[in-house]
This record gives structure tokens, sequence and C-alpha cells, in this order.
């Protein structure tokens, strides 16, 4: 940790590989990336500078709370969420490596997205500065993905002090889906300036924790902030807290992942809530209302990433597209006191589009 204080924006990877043909004896076709060896992921990490805290898994996936955020492991794709001052960049090689001597695999596409730092000058190389970063990932990924593109939204921004999403996506193909066809949402929210009241209920008080393991200090503080509402209650659920404040959560419901992160010291606190896996657009962005309401930040920022298979909102059964994206995030966030000031998309390789809207706190009004 720095003197300046937690880093709680993550960075976030995707990485997508293609799947030897599949027939019912390939172990390696079922399993992919999940058949990676411990020592093979840990390399990674230890390479990014985490470690893995918890661990546990579904017929689908398996997930990873780290020392700081999350990891998923599919067949074919690995999601990679870091904060502090971790250097995530740093795992891409590893597990490209991993993946190819291990288990054959070759990578199809490659995703890399971060918010604004609130410690920028905290950062290590590469990611102190995005152009930095997408050399980095340039010179990390095969040359099979030949389609690339890397943008700051929104692009014209009115101050220098305004939040933004920068967004790397390298792809082996120009528009058809690099997702072997299924469909894929992936809804991020980053939360600042966290209600006070709420934001102490992650903090671990002192003589409470007697006996208590992590994991059960972390459900109790699911319980208390009502977090374990944001997914179906269904869902194979577990949090962690970590000593003397911090929580992180994973939840898994068959393909579909949740995760949520809070850093709640004050001066620097930070939320953010992700979920993915889904082919229901109107399902993910709804529950974008109940992470932000079990906050009550100041200021919000969501991102969408579509596309690549036709994701559709379930009950109409057609494309989605940027227009029908922004409206539903807004109707999720701003009856909760947040009005939108920002909102931009921009189209990626691999018939991919991200959606980036900014929220801040609507001031009372003085009648
Ligand atoms: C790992 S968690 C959640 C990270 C997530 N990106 C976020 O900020 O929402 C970070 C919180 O845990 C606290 N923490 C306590 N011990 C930690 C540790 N060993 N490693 C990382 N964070 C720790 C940090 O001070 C911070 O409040």
């Amino acid at each position: 940790m720095v003197s300046s204080g937690f880093e709680g924006f993550e960075k976030r990877l995707e990485l997508v590989f293609s799947l030897p043909v599949c027939d019912d004896d390939n172990v390696r076709a079922r399993h992919g990336l999940r058949l990676l060896p411990v020592g093979a992921l840990r390399e990674a990490l230890d390479a990014a500078q985490c470690a893995v805290v918890s661990a546990a898994g579904n017929a689908a996936l398996d997930a990873y709370v780290l020392s700081e955020s999350s990891l998923f492991v599919y067949p074919s794709r690995a999601v990679l969420k870091t904060c502090g001052t971790t250097r995530l960049l740093r795992a891409v090689p590893a597990l490209l490596r991993a993946a190819a001597a291990e288990l054959g695999l070759a990578l199809r596409s490659c995703r890399y997205s971060r918010g604004s730092y609130l410690f920028p000058d905290a950062q290590p190389f590469p990611h102190a500065d995005f152009a930095d970063e997408v050399r980095f990932l340039d010179a990390a990924v095969p040359n099979t993905l030949r389609f690339r593109h890397s943008a700051v939204m929104p692009p014209h921004s009115h101050s220098r002090r305004q939040h933004k999403w920068h967004v790397y996506k390298a792809s082996s193909s120009s528009t058809s889906g690099d997702d072997g066809g299924a469909a894929r949402l992936t809804v991020e929210v980053c939360m600042t300036e966290l209600d006070r009241t709420l934001a102490k209920q992650f903090y671990v008080t002192p003589g409470d924790d007697a006996g208590r393991t992590s994991h059960a200090a972390g459900d109790a503080m699911t319980a208390a902030s009502g977090l374990g509402g944001v997914m179906n209650p269904r869902a194979l659920a577990f949090g962690y807290a970590f000593a003397p404040c911090g929580y992180s959560k994973n939840a898994l419901e068959g393909e579909r992942y949740a995760t949520v992160h809070v850093t709640p010291e004050d001066g620097h606190s930070y939320a953010s809530y992700e979920c993915g896996g889904s082919d229901d657009a109107g399902g993910a962005i709804a529950s974008v209302s109940k992470a932000v309401a079990a906050f009550r930040p100041g200021a919000v920022s969501v991102s969408v990433c579509y596309g690549g298979g036709g994701t559709t909102e379930e009950g109409i059964g057609r494309a989605i597209d940027a227009d029908w994206v922004w409206s539903a995030v807004a109707d999720a966030v701003e009856p909760l006191g947040l009005t939108c000031r920002s909102q931009a998309a921009e189209a990626f390789p691999g018939a991919m589009t991200v959606t980036y809207q900014t929220f801040t706190r609507t001031p009372p009004s003085s009648t």
C-alpha cells in the first residue's frame, strides 16, 4: 500500500482463447484454461503482485478472491481484475506462455480497461500512463491479433479532472464476434465518495472479529450492507473481509458472475460492482441500481461492453445498441438521486461496443 492511500480503481484484463474442437473425450476442449496448474496461475499473479485469498467454482467457471480484487477462469476465457499498485499487465506474458505450453491454447482476443486513478503518481510502469499500457499490450499479444484499437472515453472531456475510461482491444477478427459466437455482456460500475455511514460497515470492529474467519466476517458484511440482494440469493456467493477494513465478494450463478470490492477509507472511499457472463442486458443493467443503492456514492461511472454475438434485451430478442444501453443505465441510476453528466460509445474490433456514462449526486433543491 502507498502512503497516498489505497488505490481502489481496478485494472481489468480479459483474455479469450480458441479451444480445440470438442469431442467427448477431449478434456482440454471441455475444461480449457481451468486445467492450468496452480503453479502457472501463481506465477502470473506473482508477476502482477497479488495472491489468491479464497477460491470456489461451479460447473461453468472458477472464481478467486485475490489480495487485490478477483480472477475468473472459464474454459476459454480469463478475467483478471486487480487494484492498488498491482502490475496487472505483467501477468499477460505469463498467462499466454502457460496457456500455450500447458494446454496448447492460442489467444483470440485481449481486452484491457480501467478508470482514472485516484493516485496516478503511485502507479508503477506501465500503468501510470495509458500510452505505455497500450505499447506494453501491443508487444505482449501475438501478431495473429491483427485488429487493434484503444480509446479514452469520453473523447472530448470538459476538464482534466473529469473521470475517464481507458479501453484497449486486440482481436483476431475485425468484424465478427471473437467469442466463438457466444454473446457476452459485461457491466462495470465504479463508485467514489461513498456514504460514510454505509462505508463504515466495511471495517472489522476490534473485538468483534475474535475467532471469526475473514470469510465469516465478509459474509456478515454482505448481510449488513444488503449486498446479498444484488445477485440472485441462490447464487454461490462468498465474501472476504480485510483487516482493519476492506471487502471483496464473488458470486456465481451458472455462467454468470458478479463481483464487489470496497475500499471504505474516508477521503478516498471507492466501491466497484461488476457482472458478466450473461446475455440478458436488461437484467444485468437493472442489478446496477441495487449495487449503487448499497453505497449511496457521490459519483458513479458505468461502462457496458456488449456485442460479439448479438447481446439482446430479454423479452425483445433484438440486438441492443448504445442508445438503448444509455437509457437503461440512466433508468437504473438516476432514480437514486444521481444525474448523468457525460455519455460516450466506442466500437472496437471483434464487433464489440463499449459505452461509458458518468453520474454525480444531484444537489438537494434549494426550495
Ligand atoms: C482488496 S480490497 C478491495 C479492492 C477494490 N479494488 C476496491 O477498492 O474496491 C481493498 C481494501 O482492503 C484494504 N486492505 C486491507 N488489507 C489489505 C491487503 N493485505 N491487501 C489489499 N487490500 C487490503 C485496503 O486498505 C482497501 O480498503
